[in-house]
């Protein structure tokens, strides 16, 4: 077991890694914990470390690695609930991950509903079934419309040696909140799924309120 604090953005503590043979192929599985003690996952794929040093170094191409930072989203990722888009964006990031030669995708926990929890979304889903939109839920229950904070992923990066990324997310705060962690953010590419029914309502308010970048049907 090895263990590493990285002051950098977030505080996290490398604590395992092992082969996670998956159905998309194989990653190395890195579990992290941040001083709150919260265990986070990266997933990684081929050599990352090294070589893509924010700002210039040894990154010859300046591709930067694709990086996937996923939202924890139990509803979503593990129940497959239709209400939003988290589970086929998951399974998409894996998929092209496996495919590259290299990637990460970091899965943070502590994230679930925007950084608000688990039965806080739940109260949020119902709220939303009475008419509200997925901000006005959050700020009607007295919780910020989006909590998240992305200096522990900035922190797993720079721990795996990463510092130059291609992120895969429609999200520009993701984007910016890495940079503010240290991390250089060379392209931000979309992870569009199909919408559904249940959740268009969901991913037209993500685009209108929170400057997702996402098709306009
Ligand atoms: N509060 C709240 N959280 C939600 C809702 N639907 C999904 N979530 C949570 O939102 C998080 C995912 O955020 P999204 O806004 O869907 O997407 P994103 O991660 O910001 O952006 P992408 O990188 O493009 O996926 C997960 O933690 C989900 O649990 C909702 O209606 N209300």
């Amino acid at each position: 077991m090895t263990a590493r604090w990285v002051p950098a953005g977030g505080v996290v503590e490398r604590v395992a890694s092992t082969r996670l043979p998956t159905e998309y192929g194989e990653f190395t599985a890195y579990g992290y914990r941040t001083a709150r003690g919260v265990d986070h996952l990266a997933l990684v794929r081929g050599e990352v470390a090294g070589g893509e040093v924010a700002g210039g170094g040894d990154d010859v191409d300046g591709a930067g690695t694709l990086v996937r930072l996923h939202s924890e989203c139990l509803t979503g990722d593990v129940l497959g609930s239709l209400r939003c888009d988290c589970g086929p964006q998951l399974r998409l990031a894996l998929a092209m991950i496996a495919e590259a030669a290299k990637g990460v995708v970091v899965y943070l926990r502590g994230h679930e509903g925007r950084g608000i929890g688990l039965a806080a979304k739940l109260a949020a889903y119902a709220l939303q079934d009475d008419g509200h939109d997925t901000v006005d839920a959050n700020l009607a229950l007295g919780l910020p419309a989006d909590a998240r904070d992305y200096s522990d992923a900035a922190a797993i990066l720079t721990d795996l040696g990463v510092g130059k990324v291609r992120l895969l997310s429609n999200n520009p705060a993701k984007a910016a909140g890495l940079s503010e962690g240290g991390i250089g953010v060379v392209g931000l590419e979309p992870l569009v799924v199909p919408a559904n029914p249940e959740n268009a309502g969901y991913l037209a308010t993500k685009r209108d309120r929170f400057g997702h970048i996402l098709p306009t049907r």
